[in-house]
């Protein structure tokens, strides 16, 4: 689980290695209600659609991949509880956050830490302040996802949130 705010090759590296392990993938995209924000430009269907063409680019079984969104909710402690309603079944998470981590231990949840692809090169800030000062970011993205933030004009997105005086993450 996570923001996939966008859709990385380290994203897609740890899909490949759940579904080499388990039968099926759940990819499920929280702070889905969040968009056009700095640190959550795109909206959950964008994120979707970013997902769903890569895994299909990368010829992984699709029959075996759920891709779904989770809107945040306001009581932490019951979080997980919601995770398990509004998910198909899970045995087990992967997540490196240690926030959702502890969360879902307390709830008896099992929580998988993944091994991580090269993290200075696949994390999404970093994707994001790229496409902003127009550094080579293409190689650090599944070419779907290339494809679709060029398509709605990431670039000037991620510029104009990051100068709004409306933005709310501002204030
Ligand atoms: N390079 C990577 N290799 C493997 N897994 C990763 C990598 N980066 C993130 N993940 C995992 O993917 C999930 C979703 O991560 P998330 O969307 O927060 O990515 P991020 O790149 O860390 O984003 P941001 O920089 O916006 O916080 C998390 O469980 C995280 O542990
Ligand atoms: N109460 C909640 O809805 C709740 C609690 C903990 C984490 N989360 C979300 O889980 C995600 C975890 O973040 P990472 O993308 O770092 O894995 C974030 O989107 C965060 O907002 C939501």
């Amino acid at each position: 689980m996570g923001r996939f705010q966008p859709f990385h090759l380290g994203h897609l590296d740890l899909a490949t290695r759940i579904l080499d392990e388990c039968d099926e993938v759940i990819i499920a995209i929280t702070s889905s209600q969040f968009n056009y924000l700095e640190k959550d430009p795109f909206t959950a269907g964008e994120r979707i659609e970013m997902i769903h063409n890569s895994l299909k680019e990368a010829s992984l079984d699709l029959s075996r991949c759920f891709v779904v969104s989770i809107e945040n909710q306001f009581n932490v402690a019951t979080w997980a509880s919601y995770l398990k309603s509004a998910l198909p079944h899970f045995d087990k998470v992967f997540s490196g956050n240690n926030y959702v981590s502890m969360i879902l231990a307390d709830s008896g949840i099992e929580v998988m830490e993944p091994m991580f692809l090269d993290r200075t090169l696949y994390n999404a800030t970093k994707i994001r302040s790229m496409i902003v000062s127009g550094e080579n970011w293409k190689d650090s993205v599944p070419n779907a996802v290339y494809e679709l933030l060029t398509k709605i004009n990431a670039k000037n997105r991620l510029t104009v949130i990051s100068k709004s005086d409306t933005n709310p993450t501002k204030h």
